[in-house]
């Protein structure tokens, strides 16, 4: 069974040569792998001893960057009242699409709306343009 920590025992470890994440309520050790984050130590910093997962799944993390948190795993948060609620990310790539579609949808109705405004602008500026000719 893994250790367990409490998220003030997690705290403590907010340093660079000392550093903890808590992400989807498991710990991880960040220490050693803090030079080698593609993403720089300043994230990491940012959220050590705390709750990373919202800050880890937002930027959509590689299977790759997962499996490196499996080798840094080193227990499980123990929650006590008082603590932080749990942190989690919008359920991944649902949301995305759907508000894409919504987009297009909307640019297509602005669309026939230009067009069909300009029309009607054009076609009022010629039938004037007819009776100013005519009042000559
Ligand atoms: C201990 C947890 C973490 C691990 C193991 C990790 C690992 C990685 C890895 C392997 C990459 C390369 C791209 C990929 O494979 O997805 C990456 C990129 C990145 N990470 Fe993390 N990461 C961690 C936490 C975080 C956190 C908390 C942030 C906060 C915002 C963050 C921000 C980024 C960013 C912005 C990139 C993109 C860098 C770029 O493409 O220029 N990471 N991370």
């Amino acid at each position: 069974m893994s250790k367990q920590f409490t998220y003030a025992e997690v705290q403590a470890h907010s340093a660079k040569k000392d550093l903890y994440v808590v992400i989807h309520d498991k710990i991880y050790d960040v220490t050693s792998f803090i030079d080698e984050h593609p993403g720089g130590e300043e994230v990491l910093l940012d959220v050590g001893g705390q709750d990373a997962t919202e800050a880890f799944e937002d930027v959509g993390h590689s299977d790759e960057a997962r499996e490196i948190l499996d080798g840094i795993l080193i227990g499980e948060l123990k929650r006590v009242p008082g603590d932080p609620k749990p942190k989690s990310a919008p359920p991944s790539g649902a949301a995305a699409p759907t508000s894409a579609a919504a987009n297009s949808g909307g640019m297509g109705f602005g669309l026939y709306a230009v067009l069909i405004l300009g029309g009607a602008a054009a076609f009022g500026a010629y039938k004037y343009l007819q009776l100013q000719e005519v009042n000559v």
